[in-house]
């Protein structure tokens, strides 16, 4: 897919965040584990990658009701079967999530391998370890993993390092396993607050003690729940950014400032002075001091810090930031791809990069080109130069940047932005 930009325009209007991808994913495995009905509201239904994990689970059983106009989801799944696909090649991280709900039902899980974003490393030997843990048998095969046991038995789980995904996953085995399951260095992130607060609904009983240790007895009976998910931090911070490059008038609604303080800390430090009340900003060319964006330096890294996922974001801001910026990525160093793109699509050379570091010597103007994207949140930062740029440009492989803005071209529309999306 790629995106055709006639940019140059400038964004005036209201744009409503969406239920946050990070999140609604990993709601809609953990539903699996359901007895009965779930619903999950706030739905980011148009997402790429939601269709693929709806499309994954409806081809071993799940029923799931997909109400695209309210973007509400109904899910079933006490049909959800282990059965052999033809086709496990999905481009979706959190598969392995979709492990504990076939456990469940028939006693083995065959998974997908993790797709996702090419950011650098991306293991996922921890989870092989989350389920082995809990009693089961994993064997990878060519085409998936398979995992073998009759449930889960409780069990004691050392994370070594900070991690999502294991936490998840370990979170939602466990909520399942026969006994107590105690996960030691859980990662707790806004999304996996999020998760907790679902599995609780539905019936689970979770302690979390401190910031990092959580206890789970399983139970073997969870019930139906509706549930709202969380909204996107990671798309209120996108459209911030793009009214600042932008120059734009923009009334942002659903942010969720509780999960996005420092984020948005480091926008006022550079002096952008956005207007907030309890869960909008209003951003308009007033509201830069001085006019013009202050150089910075931060590092991304993990929660409630800056996340790698927000990185590029600050790149844009430190193109047309006045002197050097620096930015240090601790968490995924070679997530440095996009960062070529981009520079061809500024007039003058801006960007440098090394491993785990971009600086940039601002400021640069967005002028119109050709470019590639290399994935998800750097294919929207691409797709922002490209608005900021008069004339046509062509953003190849806008499918990443579709992972993870849901309905995007609909909300520049609202915005006042066309852009055209080949298929
Ligand atoms: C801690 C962190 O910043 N997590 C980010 C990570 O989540 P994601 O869930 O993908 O990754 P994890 O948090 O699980 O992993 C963090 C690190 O641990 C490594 N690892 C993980 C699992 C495993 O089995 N083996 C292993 O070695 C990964 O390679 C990675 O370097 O990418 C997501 C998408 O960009 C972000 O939304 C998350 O904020
Ligand atoms: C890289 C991302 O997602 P994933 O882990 O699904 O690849 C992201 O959300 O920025």
């Amino acid at each position: 897919m790629r995106a055709i930009i006639k940019g140059g325009k400038t964004p005036e209007g209201k744009v409503n965040v969406s239920g946050a991808k990070n999140s609604a994913t990993r709601l809609l495995a953990a539903a699996c584990i359901s007895d009965g009905e779930v619903v999950l509201n706030n739905f980011p239904t148009h997402l790429v990658d939601a269709k693929h994990k709806i499309r994954f689970l409806q081809n071993i059983g799940a029923e799931i009701d997909v109400d695209d106009k309210n973007e509400i989801l109904k899910i079933r799944s006490s049909d959800l079967k282990c059965q052999l696909l033809e086709e496990y090649d999905y481009p979706i991280r959190t598969t392995y999530l979709l492990a504990a709900a076939q456990i469940k039902r028939s006693g083995e899980a065959k998974i997908p391998y993790p797709g996702g974003c090419k950011i650098g490393s991306r293991g996922y030997d921890l989870h092989i370890m989350v389920w082995e843990t809990l009693g089961c048998k994993v064997t990878e095969k060519n085409d998936y993993i398979h995992v073998v046991g009759n449930n889960f038995t409780g069990g004691k789980i050392k994370f070594p390092i900070s991690t999502v995904g294991g936490t998840e996953n370990a979170l939602i085995c466990a909520a399942i396993a026969v006994g107590t399951t105690e996960i030691i260095n859980a990662y707790i992130t806004p999304e996996v607050e999020d998760l907790i607060d679902f599995l609780r609904r539905m019936g689970s009983n979770i302690e979390v003690n401190g910031s990092s240790n959580i206890i789970v007895k399983g139970v073997d009976y969870l019930k139906g729940t509706i549930k709202n998910v969380m909204f996107d931090r990671i798309e209120a911070l996108t459209w911030l950014v793009y009214g600042v490059l932008a120059k734009g008038t923009i009334l942002i609604n659903n942010v969720p400032f509780e999960s996005m303080e420092v984020p948005l800390l480091h926008l006022k430090k550079m002096g952008i002075d956005f207007l907030q009340n309890s869960n909008s900003i209003y951003f308009s060319p007033e509201c830069l001091k001085n006019e013009q964006v202050e150089s910075f330096e931060l590092a991304c890294g993990a929660h409630p810090g800056i996340i790698s996922d927000m990185q590029s974001f600050y790149t844009l801001l430190g193109v047309v930031a006045q002197g050097d910026s620096r930015i240090f990525d601790y968490r995924y160093p070679k997530r440095i791809a996009y960062a070529d793109e981009l520079q061809k699509l500024i007039d003058k050379p801006v960007i440098e990069t090394e491993e785990g570091k971009i600086t940039t010597r601002g400021p640069g103007n967005f002028i119109a080109g050709k470019v590639t994207s290399t994935d998800l949140r750097g294919s929207m930062a691409l797709v922002m130069a490209a608005l900021c740029a008069e004339g046509e440009s062509v953003v190849e492989d806008v499918e990443m940047a579709l992972r993870g803005y849901n309905n995007l071209e609909g909300k520049l529309s609202a915005l006042g932005i066309d852009i055209e999306i080949q298929k």
